[in-house]
């Protein structure tokens, strides 16, 4: 029997770790989990991690470790029989580390993007949050600007993407990015991609998943949660 493939996508917010994601769970059949879309989804189901992650992220800081494991661990155990990506978990070695003791992965894909492009697209990234679809004015417009292709719904910016939360965000993520990298490396399973543009980086990461994923089980394969 074929094994279950496991990968984390990490990078600064902005890097495209949702975007890549979506194309890689479309294209491998991976089921894509948005670490951030839990969030959202436990900020409006206002439940206690939730409430506690709100205050957080209205600053533009990281949810602490222990709320963002316990929120993020039982989801995992939902998805033991399927192939999966992980998207924006882990962000610290702390987190990291919890990972490591729930399950072993296979590749850890690190988006090295420069800071001038992570505030561009930032500043304009529009989200339907119902289903985590997000758009960007320039470079994946919705069809009517505003709305979602799919549902008609509006739009919205994301409250940590006004620039006041932005720079903290990024000044933030350097700090605690660099011990995870540093632990995927040393497990020898860390690829860094780098460039200024999803479409340059995305045949690469497409080619590295080929050699990785050849045999994962049929019935394994499902479709993005999106
Ligand atoms: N201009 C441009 N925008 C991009 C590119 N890749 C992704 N985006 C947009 O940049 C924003 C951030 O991407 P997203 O996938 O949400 O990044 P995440 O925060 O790492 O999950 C979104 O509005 C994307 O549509 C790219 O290559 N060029
Ligand atoms: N492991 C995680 C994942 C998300 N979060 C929080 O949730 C927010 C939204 O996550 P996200 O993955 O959609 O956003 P980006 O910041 O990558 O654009 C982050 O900016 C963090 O404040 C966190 O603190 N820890």
């Amino acid at each position: 029997m074929s094994k279950l493939f496991r990968a984390v996508i990490m990078g600064p917010p902005g890097s495209g770790k949702g975007t890549i994601s979506e194309r890689i769970a479309h294209s491998f059949g991976l089921k894509h989990l948005s670490s951030g879309d839990f969030v959202r989804e436990n900020i409006a189901a206002k439940t206690e991690a939730g409430v506690q992650a709100k205050t957080y992220i209205k600053k533009g800081l990281l949810v602490p470790d222990l709320v963002m494991t316990r929120l993020l661990l039982p989801r995992l155990e939902e998805m033991t029989k399927y192939s999966w990506l992980l998207d924006g978990f882990p962000r610290t070695l702390a987190q990291a580390e919890a990972l490591n003791s729930a399950c072993d992965l296979d590749v850890a894909i690190n988006l090295n993007i420069p800071l001038e492009t992570l505030k561009e697209r930032l500043r304009h990234r529009w989200i339907h949050p119902p289903s985590g679809r997000v758009y960007n004015m320039c470079f994946n417009p919705p069809r009517v600007q505003g709305i979602d292709d799919i549902t008609g719904e509006p739009l919205i910016q994301q409250e940590d993407d006004r620039p006041e939360a932005l720079v903290a965000r990024l000044r933030h993520y350097k700090d605690v990015a660099k011990p995870v990298i540093d632990f995927y490396k040393a497990k020898g399973i860390l690829y860094t991609f780098s460039d200024t543009e999803t479409d340059q980086i995305w045949p690469n990461i497409s080619t590295l998943l080929s050699t990785k994923i050849p045999t994962i089980q049929s019935d394994a394969r499902c479709a993005s949660t999106h």
